[in-house]
């Protein structure tokens, strides 16, 4: 597949636009999600009527009009003016039609209900919280306080935020929410996130000063030696102290496992450490010159590959790491080995700056022949899978030696021949992506959890977009409306989160069943949309049986895994040009390029790769292996 889109737009490679034909108009969106056929979810109205006084009233006749999803956004910028100005003394039709007149713009229809001041009651009752973040010395409280001065700052919260302490973990500090009200010189005023534009101000102020944050997968073919190669690099770099590693040394030993004492590092679980393979994807972080770098090894071993496809999902970049050894590099490159499967499936997902760290150089006597081998092989499969030669870097070392990992090597072998850079240094020359933060919120979840306190929480990479805490969500696909109570990114607590981030949100007023690994979390007034159906464009490969009309598949959409069919062959076309070359096909054979009609088995929260490069993508793969990859161009309601 030509993957060059992500440069240049999908354009160039077929000629025209993904959405020359296909754009539907966000007001159209979502109409056709039919809930009565969604199994065990809510039906919208249901959580509509759960308000009493919404129910005593007459609705105006506009709003009973309205479509259900307009209904929802409506219910929910009612909510969040109630929460922003407390109880008025405004009849609900008329606060309705001040809604509707503003296009369900919040800002907008608070700034209307404050123009005739006679809404507001004198006294409220309840009064409405206020965020304020101050300076903290790196310390965390949480408290949010109730209490907003409508005559200083009718439709702003106030935040002070603080320039951020370094912390190992993190790079960053903790913005903090305090309980005061009082003022300080640092107090910045931040429009609520209605207005977009202060997004980028807040994104620039909140993450200006610290390291970039790069999220890097290790992936690669079993027994590679991933985990040992990053546990030894983590220990070079001061993030496992040498008692810890001293008691994995011993311990290992005993268990007569001891070239794992570096893995054991990534690899926790007893399981884990019995069979010496990664199972889980393990986590980590630390620092370079100039990136704050999460870590997630996946795991090598083919049963694993959800797991893997999980990691590779909140990843930046990746880390390929193959075998040198005679004979086994050729195992894991052969076909149905993982370094080709896992290479394709980070490209799918998105990846496109690779580092590939031929490893285990020790075992060849650090020969320059086997190591331009490789790097040969390697480099003409990449270019087909898709990344640019220019984002590929061949860096070889040893993570049982620690040869080349976060120094110059000292092996007189390697020396004669190589005076590139170190693994570090390789890591550290990756670019950060941008990170599209003024776009709608968009969140794929990866993990539901119980939290400490009331509420549960759900954790996956933020898409796109930004969110507050306090702030209203939707959950899709059931549409379910929820509160974020509390944000977290890696165990520390967060106001904001931001596109990029790998963040925990605390949920409330929405039940844990209702949420599920793989839906999306995202902006009740900006939803993502809803559908079972869609049309892609796709790339096939590894294929034995041909695809026909009806053809089973196992759908990867980020961290959704759903059975799906390829419902339509609707026209094959020109790999290189776009152009169709036959329309409706009587089957799809290996290397070709088509677009399909694929019905998955019941609706899924997508977008269309135009509008979302994240969430407009997917895999299909049959028996274990990956069959195609594709792009979303028409969502099918
Ligand atoms: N000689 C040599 N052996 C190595 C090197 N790196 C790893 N090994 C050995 O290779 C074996 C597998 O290492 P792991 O780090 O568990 O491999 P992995 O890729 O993480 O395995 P999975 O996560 O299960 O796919 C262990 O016995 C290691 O000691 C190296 O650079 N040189």
């Amino acid at each position: 597949m030509d993957y060059s889109e992500d440069y240049d737009g999908y354009d160039d490679v077929y000629g025209h636009s993904v959405d020359d034909d296909y754009y539907i108009s966000p007001s159209n969106r979502q109409f056709i999600y039919n809930r009565e056929n969604s199994r065990d979810q809510p039906k919208i109205g249901e959580f509509i009527r759960t308000e009493q006084d919404i129910q005593e009233e007459d609705e105006s006749e506009t709003a009973s009009d309205l479509s259900d999803l307009d209904k929802a956004r409506l219910e929910s910028c009612i909510e969040q003016i109630k929460a922003t100005l407390g109880p008025l003394c405004i009849p609900r039709n008329e606060l309705v039609n001040i809604i509707i007149s503003n296009n369900y713009n919040i800002e907008r229809a608070t700034n209307a209900v404050l123009d005739d001041s006679k809404n507001l009651q004198s006294e409220p009752k309840e009064k409405v919280p206020s965020i304020k973040v101050v300076a903290s010395g790196g310390k965390t409280t949480t408290n949010v306080t109730k209490g907003f001065d409508l005559s200083q700052n009718k439709d702003s919260i106030k935040l002070n935020t603080t320039p951020r302490s370094q912390s190992p973990a993190s790079g960053r500090g903790t913005p903090i929410i305090s309980q005061s009200e009082g003022t300080s010189e640092e107090t910045k005023i931040i429009k609520s996130k209605e207005n977009k534009i202060d997004v980028e101000t807040q994104y620039k102020k909140e993450r200006g000063d610290s390291k970039e944050h790069l999220y890097m997968v290790v992936i690669g073919h079993v027994d590679a030696g991933k985990s040992t190669l990053m546990g030894h690099l983590l220990y070079d770099l001061g993030q496992v102290n040498q008692k810890t590693m001293h008691k994995y040394e011993q311990e290992s030993r005993k268990v007569g496992k001891q070239s794992f004492m570096y893995a054991w590092v990534l690899d926790e679980t007893g399981e884990e450490r019995n069979r010496g393979i990664t199972m889980d994807v393990g986590r980590s972080q630390f620092e370079t010159k100039s990136k704050h770098v999460t870590l997630l090894d996946a795991p090598g071993h083919k049963d694993f590959i959800p797991n893997m496809i999980s990691g590779a999902g909140q990843a930046d970049v990746a880390l390929l790491v193959v075998d040198a050894t005679r004979g086994e590099f050729e195992t894991g490159f052969d076909f149905g080995g993982q370094t080709r499967e896992h290479a394709l499936l980070v490209r799918s997902l998105g990846v496109t700056q690779l580092a590939v760290a031929i490893n285990k150089l020790d075992t060849v006597s650090w020969s320059k022949e086997r190591f331009d081998d490789i790097s040969q092989k390697l480099k003409v499969f990449l270019k087909q899978a898709g990344f640019r030669e220019g984002d590929v870097t061949f860096v070889p070392c040893s993570g049982l030696t620690g040869q080349n990992l976060v120094d110059k090597p000292t092996e007189n072998e390697l020396l004669t021949w190589y005076n590139g850079p170190c693994l570090l240094e390789v890591i550290d020359n990756f670019r950060t992506p941008e990170r599209p933060v003024s776009k709608p919120f968009r969140l794929s979840i990866n993990d539901i959890f119980k939290g400490t306190g009331s509420g549960f929480c759900v954790s996956g990479r933020v898409e796109t977009g930004s969110l507050n805490v306090g702030e209203r969500v939707m959950v899709c696909p059931s549409r379910e409306l929820s509160m974020v109570k509390s944000l977290y990114i890696e165990d520390l607590s967060q106001t904001v989160v931001f596109a990029g981030d790998q963040a925990t949100v605390t949920l409330s007023g929405i039940e844990m069943q209702n949420v599920s690994i793989g839906n999306v979390l995202c902006d009740p007034q900006n939803p993502v949309q809803v559908s079972a159906k869609f049309q892609a464009r796709i790339v096939v490969f590894n294929l034995t049986i041909p695809i026909t009309k009806g053809f089973s598949v196992i759908l990867h959409h980020q961290s959704l895994v759903e059975p799906a069919v390829v419902s339509k062959l609707i026209s094959q076309l020109n790999r290189s040009t776009g152009e169709v070359v036959k329309k409706h096909p009587r089957f799809l054979s290996n290397n070709t390029s088509a677009i399909v009609e694929i019905q998955v088995s019941r609706p899924i929260a997508l977008e269309l790769y135009s509008d979302c490069k994240e969430l407009g993508r997917f895999m299909l793969r049959v028996g274990g292996v990956t069959i195609a990859a594709g792009l979303i161009t028409k969502i099918i309601l």
